[in-house]
């Protein structure tokens, strides 16, 4: 039940209990314990409060009352608290949920403009993108680059870079923003764009939440599709399969190709030991998968994930289009898996994912995930490395997702960090774990960091996506030459470090001032 007046917490400011918002804190249990973890379960750490802001207002209302106070707290906004490692906690603060600015007023806070050229959505940082989705669909628009799944806020997917299969095209969720609402560090409401107040905009997509909390969002619509043509198609081999995959987000396959193009490696033991069936693949098509890998001696099957969009006006030219390619790609004779969907099923087609693992009880579990952006020239390396030698014979739960990207499509102004050389192309490498016991979260762990051990011998110059880094200097070395620029960001946009400290960038001063006071 609602308190009316929160009883004052030990770890904050007694006065921030006699301000107007007061009533909007909870520092019962129940609320501290919600706000303590994460989807990742890996961390756990106890807020001194939780937050239910009306408006943006509210919440710069907090942070200015923090950023005043002689020892300012932690302020952590969370959404669906989707984080893996703790990125989204306040320990010993304030964690914001987002999710209340939403409540009661339905709709209110998602505005499509349908009109013009360059039609687009404004959405609050709180948004899911499935609520996003369903609201531009009523125009006929969609935006143009989703992630694999969409009970994710929009202002969490920005904070990071949000990638998936259309990125290759569109460059990630980050580069389809024009505009921002950000509430700043010293609690200032501040909007932004390439033209007005540009280095917020530019500091706080993949911002990781250092710069301020991202209240509203501008996000570039297309027109959307009636259905989709979704493909899976088999390799064996890692060379025939990456050549295909990097054919595909080439300009040459711009008219031909697909709209969406990811990548899975599916490592031998699962088909002996994982599911029978999973929601893409029936009993049958594992069973066939499973005797190719056998016959043909192969570490693991290669999937290249494919989706064409059209509209069923026309379903014979898909089929004509789908063939056509077909002929260009090298995957293994009649290992081509199809399936016909509507847009909105596509794109929502890890909902299927989540209620099969929530019905077997393997959803909220640890997920010692690893995220790696890995040159193209090196990506055999990896493969050779990590799928044919640390991973060989391993069979933890979860996917390997494996897929190139076009880095010209991502804007370096911007502080998510792609691979540093000097290639096009670079590949995303998702180790998207589920331990399902204690020990297998550090076993998993240790897996994790012997691929980044394993790369760093090889000389392979990885990025972690989603980071998580335990030292300021593994930090450094992450954002190699934006560091500079970024701490200047930090102290203009959150000079006393309150904001999200779970991503454990900056020493906030709100520590400092703990550990001056122990
Ligand atoms: C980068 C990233 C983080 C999670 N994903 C996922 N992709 C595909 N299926 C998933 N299921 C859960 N997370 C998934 C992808």
């Amino acid at each position: 039940a609602g308190q009316l007046r929160p009883l004052p917490a030990a770890g904050l400011p007694g006065d921030l209990f006699n301000l107007g918002i007061a009533s909007r804190l909870r520092t019962d249990g129940n609320a501290t314990a919600r706000a303590s973890t994460d989807f990742g379960q890996m961390v756990t750490a106890a807020p001194e409060a939780v937050f239910h802001p009306r408006t943006p207002a509210d919440i710069a209302a907090l942070i200015r009352f923090s950023a005043s106070s002689p020892a300012p707290f932690p302020v952590a906004p969370r959404g669906q608290g989707h984080s893996w490692r703790g990125q989204s906690l306040a320990p010993g603060g304030v964690v914001v949920d987002m999710r209340s600015m939403g409540r009661g007023r339905r709709g209110a806070r998602i505005n499509v403009s349908a009109a013009g050229a360059e039609p687009y959505v404004d959405a609050g940082g709180e948004q899911l993108w499935i609520d996003v989705l369903r609201a531009t669909l009523r125009h006929g628009l969609a935006p143009r680059v989703w992630t694999d799944y969409l009970r994710l806020t929009v202002g969490g997917t920005l904070s990071n870079a949000g990638i998936g299969g259309q990125a290759f095209r569109h460059g990630p969720q980050i580069a389809n923003v024009h505009e921002l609402d950000v509430v700043t560090g010293t609690g200032e409401m501040v909007t932004c764009s390439r033209d007005k107040n540009s280095d917020l905009f530019f500091a706080a997509l993949g911002g990781l939440g250092q710069f301020g909390v991202i209240t509203r969002a501008r996000i570039m619509l297309e027109t959307a599709p009636k259905r989709v043509r979704w493909v899976r198609l088999a390799y064996t081999d890692v060379v025939t399969f990456t050549k295909d995959q990097e054919f595909l987000i080439s300009d040459r396959a711009r008219e031909v190709g697909f709209n969406y193009v990811e990548g899975q490696v599916q490592l031998n033991r699962s088909f002996a030991e994982g599911p029978k069936s999973t929601p893409f693949f029936s009993a049958t098509d594992l069973n066939r998968l499973a005797k190719l890998a056998l016959r043909k001696g192969s570490a693991a099957i290669y999937y290249i994930e494919g989706a064409m969009y059209y509209n069923e006006d026309n379903p014979e030219s898909v089929d004509q289009k789908m063939e056509a390619l077909m002929d260009n790609l090298s995957f293994e004779p009649g290992f081509v898996f199809t399936k016909d969907v509507t847009f909105v099923q596509f794109l929502d087609r890890v909902l299927e994912e989540e209620r099969v693992l929530r019905s077997a009880g393997v959803w909220e579990v640890p997920h010692p995930w690893l995220n790696l952006f890995v040159p193209r020239s090196r990506i055999l390396d990896f493969d050779n490395g990590v799928f044919k030698g640390l991973l060989r014979d391993a069979n933890p739960a979860g996917i390997i997702l494996m897929y190139p990207m076009n880095k010209d499509k991502w804007d370096d102004r911007m502080t998510a960090m792609t691979p540093t050389d000097d290639e096009d192309v670079f590949y995303a490498v998702s180790l998207l774990w589920s331990a399902l016991s204690v020990d297998e979260v550090v076993k998993l762990e240790r897996e994790n960091e012997s691929v980044m051990n394993l790369c760093d011998k090889a000389g392979i110059k990885w990025k972690q996506y989603l980071p998580h880094h335990t030292s300021q200097d593994g930090w450094q070395q992450h954002f190699g030459a934006k560091w500079g620029k970024i701490t200047e960001l930090k102290a203009k946009y959150d000079p006393q470090a309150i904001l999200s400290p779970g991503q454990k960038i900056f020493p906030s001063r709100a520590e400092a001032v703990g550990i001056a006071t122990a």
